[in-house]
C-alpha cells in the first residue's frame, strides 16, 4: 500500500503504521482544543484502507504490544485518552458510536436487542433545524479508556458487510464510520464542581459518567425548581450567588473507512454482490459529485445524493479539519484505479473549504 494524503506526503509499504499516524496525531490536539475533525481513508478494493484506519488486530483485544500493528483508529483513541488524562480530573466525557452504511442504508453498529446482543439497527439520517446532518436514535456508549473504544469497536465489527472478490478475498462491502464525540467542560466549571446535565445536540439529555456527578445531577434533578434551566423569579429556592461559567462544548472526531471502488469486470462480483458494489460505486461517486460542486463552488451540493454524503455533510462542507487518506497499490497492474483514486484526492484538494472554525463554549450565567 501506498498512502497519499492530502497535505502531499507519501507514504510507502515500507513505513510503519506509527509513521503515518503521525500525520493524524496534531488533529486530536486540535480535537480538544474545540475543533471537529474528520479523517477519511480512500482508495480501491484491497488497496488497504482497513488496514490504514483499523490495523491488522482489529478484532483481537488492545495489548500495548500490539501498538506497531494498529491503525488509525487504536491509536488516536489511545492519543486522545493520553491528551486527556494531561487535562482535570473528569474535565471530559468520550461516547463512541459506529455506524456502517451498506446499500445506501445506515445501520447503527451498537444498538442491541433485548438479550443484550448486538445487532445492526437500521436509522436515518436527517438535516436539524439548525442545518446539520444527524443519524436518528444513534447509539452512543461512554467510554473511559482507549482499550473500551477498540472493544465496542471490535465486538461489532463481525457485524460488517463482507465478501470475496477476485481482487480481495475479504473485502469490505460497506462504508464503516466510528465517531468520538468529546464533551468538555470548562475549568471553571470543573473547579466549582459543576454537574449539569449535558444537552446534546441530538436534543436527549446525557449526565456525567462519573458516579459522584451522576449522584449529584439526580439528587438536583429531584427538585427541579432549583434547575438553572428554570427562571430564578419562578423558583422557590434561595438563590445561590450567580457566577459565569461556560457550557459544556462538544467536538466529534469522525475516523471513515470507506468501502472500496472497483471495476466490475476486475472484481470479478455478481449476482447479490453485484448491487453491493453498484451501490458502492454509486455513494463514492455522489462523494465525488459533492467534492466538485464544493470546488467549483456551485449553490447546490448534492449532500443528499446519497447517504454516505448526507451523513458526512457537515465534516466535508462544514468547517471541520478534514484528512483524506488515499490507499493505492504499488503494482502496475492497478493503474487505472490509482489514477482514478490520485483524481478523487485532487478533486479533493480544490475544495474551498472556510477555515475550520474553532468551537466556543458559551458562557452562561449561572
Ligand atoms: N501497508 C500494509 N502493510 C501490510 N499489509 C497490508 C498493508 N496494506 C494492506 N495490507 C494487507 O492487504 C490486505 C488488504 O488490505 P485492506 O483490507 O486494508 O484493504 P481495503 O482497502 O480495506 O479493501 P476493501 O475496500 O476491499 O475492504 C489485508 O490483508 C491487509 O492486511
Amino acid at each position: 500500500t501506498t498512502i497519499y494524503d492530502l497535505t502531499g506526503r507519501v507514504h510507502g509499504p515500507e513505513d510503519t503504521q506509527d509513521a503515518v499516524f503521525e500525520e493524524v496525531r496534531p488533529l486530536l490536539t486540535s480535537l480538544l482544543d474545540g475543533y471537529n475533525v474528520c479523517i477519511v481513508a480512500y482508495g480501491q478494493t484491497g488497496s488497504g484502507k482497513t488496514h490504514t484506519m483499523i490495523g491488522s488486530l482489529a478484532e483481537e483485544p488492545v495489548n500495548p504490544e500490539d501498538a506497531p500493528l494498529q491503525g488509525i483508529i487504536p491509536k488516536a483513541a489511545a492519543e486522545l485518552f493520553r491528551l486527556i488524562s494531561e487535562k482535570p480530573a473528569e474535565s471530559h466525557v468520550v461516547e463512541v458510536s459506529v455506524v456502517e452504511v451498506y446499500n445506501n442504508e445506515v445501520f447503527d453498529l451498537l444498538s442491541r436487542d433485548s438479550e443484550g446482543a448486538a445487532v445492526g439497527t437500521k436509522r436515518d439520517v436527517i438535516t436539524t433545524s439548525t442545518g446539520t446532518s444527524e443519524v436518528t436514535s444513534l447509539t452512543y456508549e461512554m467510554v473511559q479508556s482507549p482499550a473500551e473504544v477498540m472493544q465496542h469497536i471490535s465486538s461489532v465489527l463481525h457485524l460488517r458487510a463482507r465478501s470475496s472478490t477476485l481482487i480481495h478475498r475479504d473485502s469490505s462491502r460497506s462504508h464503516l464510520i466510528v465517531t468520538l464525540t468529546v464533551t468538555s467542560k470548562s475549568p471553571s466549571a470543573v473547579a466549582l464542581g459543576e454537574t449539569d446535565r449535558l444537552v446534546s445536540p441530538r436534543g436527549s439529555q446525557k449526565e456525567w459518567w462519573s458516579p459522584r456527578c451522576r449522584r449529584a445531577t439526580v439528587s438536583r434533578a429531584a427538585s427541579p425548581a432549583c434547575s438553572p434551566y428554570h427562571s430564578p423569579s419562578h423558583s422557590p429556592c434561595p438563590s445561590p450567588r450567580p457566577s459565569i461559567t461556560q457550557a459544556p462544548m462538544r467536538t466529534k472526531l469522525q475516523l471513515v473507512d470507506l468501502a472500496g471502488s472497483e471495476c466490475v469486470g476486475v472484481s470479478g462480483v455478481t449476482g447479490p454482490a453485484l448491487w453491493e458494489t453498484s451501490c458502492i460505486n454509486r455513494s463514492l461517486s455522489a462523494l465525488s459529485d459533492v467534492l466538485g460542486a464544493l470546488a467549483e463552488q456551485r449553490p447546490h451540493v448534492p449532500f443528499r445524493n446519497s447517504k454516505l454524503t448526507h451523513l458526512l455533510q457537515d465534516s466535508i462542507g462544514g468547517d471541520a479539519k478534514l484528512l483524506v487518506m488515499l490507499c493505492v497499490s504499488p503494482s502496475q497492474r492497478f493503474l487505472t484505479e490509482t489514477l482514478q483514486t490520485l483524481g478523487f484526492g485532487a478533486r479533493a484538494r480544490q475544495v474551498h473549504r472556510p477555515p475550520p472554525r474553532r468551537k466556543n463554549a458559551a458562557l452562561k450565567l449561572k
